[in-house]
């Protein structure tokens, strides 16, 4: 290519730079409009509602339909999903508490579904996110609900038995661990391998062909264990890309999870009821009398609805010994009128149920 191509596309590259600038521009001032509507139109003593999940994901899909590349529709609803983040912080910048700290992959998985123009709090606790969200000192919490390697991630689920919250929103991340080391480590001392419980079981293989002898020690975070390789010349941490960059470590080994598709699940908390959207996903709790046949009782009207559940977790009521509670995802809303009759039947066979929240199906 002649020096004299390179310039003329570059004159093309800033020309259409300054309309994507206008474009976006014009963009953010709808968004500004939008807010002052909204605000314009409250009742008395009412809170304006900025943030719309629902709207949100609508926006992503039409997106995603009518790109035609070359850019993938992931990549295009990724630069759409930070357009919109800085558009809505125009309105009102969301605070969002997340399981800390800084550098763990709920950081990466709020930032995935929010986008980067938030105000973002580490907690040390998945029952701390439920509390700044109950408390109302953040807009919405986020946390790990489960894993396709090592299953729910028991803390979140108790604690939804705990607080009243809503859910709003899912997403998914691919979860690839890294062996990492700080500057000063020995690499062929290792005595100490730090990590969160459930990073630890998902690289269980890896670790025992390549480091069977070695301790490993379970920490509150993958954050955390990169946090203290830092200064340790004996011991190596397995996190992912953001701990490591954090905390500007060097990858010994790379993807070393045992399943290539491991991923986890994450939740958005909060307080607000989101409309449906067409394509959504509800979750709920549910406890059965102990009796034979409480759970076939329970998921027959699922059956014979032909409601596609795509998830049932069980665990200990806490209200008696040896008593369950069910939580189910399925997809559909539960202001769907076949949803809503499927709930009623239920409910009559249950001892308590409780929806959770029905929320649209991520996106991203
Ligand atoms: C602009 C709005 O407010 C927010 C910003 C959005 C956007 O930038 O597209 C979409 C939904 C809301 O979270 C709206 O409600 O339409």
């Amino acid at each position: 290519m002649s020096e004299q191509e390179l310039k003329a596309l570059r004159v093309r590259i800033d020309s259409l730079d300054e309309k994507i600038l206008e474009l976006i521009s014009d963009r953010a001032r709808c968004a500004e409009e939008v807010a002052r509507v909204k605000t314009a139109s409250l009742a008395e003593g009412e809170k304006p509602v900025f943030y719309r999940p629902e709207r949100e994901a609508a926006v992503l899909k039409r997106v995603m339909e009518r790109n035609k590349g070359p850019l993938g529709n992931e990549e295009m609803a990724r630069l759409f999903r930070e357009i919109m983040s800085s558009c809505l912080a125009l309105e009102e910048p969301l605070k969002i508490a997340y399981l800390g700290p800084e550098g763990t992959f709920t950081q990466a998985a709020a930032m995935k579904h929010f986008g980067h123009a938030v105000i973002s709090r580490p907690m040390a606790a998945i029952d701390e996110v439920f509390r700044e969200v109950a408390a109302g000192a953040v807009n919405f919490g986020v946390v790990p609900v489960e894993n396709s390697t090592e299953g729910a991630v028991s803390h979140t689920l108790d604690s939804f038995l705990e607080h009243d919250m809503v859910i709003c929103g899912e997403v998914e991340l691919r979860i690839h661990h890294h062996l990492l080391v700080g500057e000063n480590t020995k690499t062929d001392s290792i005595t100490r391998i730090y990590s969160h419980a459930q990073s630890l079981a998902q690289c269980r293989k890896w670790l025992d062909a390549h480091y069977p002898n070695v301790e490993r020690v379970a920490v509150s975070s993958n954050a955390e264990a990169a946090k203290r390789v830092k200064g340790e010349w004996n011991s190596a941490a397995i996190a992912g890309d953001m701990a490591a960059n954090l905390y500007g470590l060097t990858r010994l080994a790379e993807k070393i999870e045992d399943r290539p598709d491991n991923s986890t699940r994450f939740l958005m908390i909060g307080n607000q009821e989101v409309p449906p959207t067409g394509d959504d996903k509800t979750s709920i709790i549910v406890s059965m009398s102990n009796k034979p046949g409480a759970l076939h009782e329970l998921l027959v009207p699922f059956h014979e609805n032909g409601i596609d559940l795509t998830r049932i977790e069980t665990r200990p009521s806490r209200s008696g010994k040896w008593t369950y509670v069910f939580f189910i995802d399925f997809v559909g809303h539960h202001r769907d009128p076949l949803i809503k009759a499927v709930l009623e039947q239920i409910s009559q066979e249950a001892v308590a149920l409780k929806v959770l929240g029905s929320y649209p199906k991520a996106v991203l």
